[in-house]
């Protein structure tokens, strides 16, 4: 497979780093208008970092536009002509269109949106997909990719910014509860690195159960909760103060804030 990461930034460069650790790749070009995220791949084997977008498509079968919204329709306009009928073209832009893409590089080319998250350095991504008639053809080649990289799931494109607000955002948001764990940890009497590790770990495990148990998590709730123990004094607490509807509030504003920046 030759790919292209055009855009290797915060997320470019961890697909980067997620496609180099696992040898997914005949060849790759990392391009960016700064590479510096990428400097320390340039030695890498059948890695070409370069500011050359247009090099890197045409050495390329697999284009992947990791670009922030506001900047992706100059690139694709720039590479437009340059994009063929045999390159399959992937765009992590959050609230950019699968329609405004091919009203600048055609409906008859392969389009697939992608939406992973940053953990897909570590082969660890929730990655969502969603392709245009002509790219369905090659989603199952996307997903394989992907698949390499972590989970994947196809959905509607309807369905791609809710999936960024909870896969692709809602890491950020599963570090602020991990962080203010952490805080929690501190003020009950452990050092800052043993409140992370407790932290981390319980969440981790906690993540296992469901996935590997298949069970809701009230069931898991109902096997923690001691009648009238610590932790069911703590969740009404958190409850009394909003804890749920506090994240629900997050993800729907971010949600809301993603459909602004997909009409503007
Ligand atoms: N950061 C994240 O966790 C996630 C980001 N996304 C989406 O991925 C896209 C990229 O996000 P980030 O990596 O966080 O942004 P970023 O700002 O870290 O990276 C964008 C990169 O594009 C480069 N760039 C700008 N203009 C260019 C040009 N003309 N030619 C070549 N490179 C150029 C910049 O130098 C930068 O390195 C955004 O659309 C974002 O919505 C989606 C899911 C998760
Ligand atoms: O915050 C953002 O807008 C992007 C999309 C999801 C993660 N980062």
């Amino acid at each position: 497979m030759k790919i292209a990461i055009i855009g290797t930034g915060n997320l470019g460069s961890s697909i980067a780093k997620g496609i180099i650790n696992h040898k997914l790749f005949t060849s790759l070009y990392l391009s960016d208008k700064n590479t510096a995220a990428v400097k320390d791949f340039v030695n890498e084997d059948y890695v070409t970092v370069t500011s050359d977008n247009i090099e890197a498509v045409k050495a390329s079968d697999i284009l992947i536009f990791a670009l922030q919204p506001r900047h992706i329709e100059k690139v694709l306009e720039s590479v437009s002509s340059h994009i063929t009928n045999d390159h399959v073209v992937m765009s992590v832009a959050a609230g950019f269109e699968i329609s405004k893409i091919e009203s600048i590089i055609g409906s008859d080319k392969n389009i697939i949106r992608v939406m992973p998250n940053t953990a897909i350095s570590i082969r660890k991504s929730m990655t969502c997909l969603a392709a245009n008639d002509k790219g369905n053809g090659k989603i199952e080649l996307a997903q394989k990719i992907f698949n390499q990289l972590g989970t994947t799931l196809i959905i509607p494109e309807e369905l791609i910014q809710a999936a960024t607000v909870i896969c692709a955002s809602g890491i950020a948001f599963w570090m602020r509860l991990v962080r203010a764990t952490t805080q929690g940890a501190i003020q009950l009497g452990f050092e800052a690195e043993q409140a992370h590790q407790l932290a981390t770990q319980t969440c981790y495990g906690a993540a296992s159960l469901l996935i590997e148990s298949g069970r809701h998590p009230e069931q898991e709730i109902d096997r923690v909760t001691t009648p009238s123990g610590c932790t069911i004094e703590g969740l009404n607490a958190m409850e009394h103060q909003g804890l749920s509807s506090a994240l629900i509030q997050g993800i729907v504003a971010s949600f809301e804030k993603i459909n602004q920046i997909k009409k503007s």
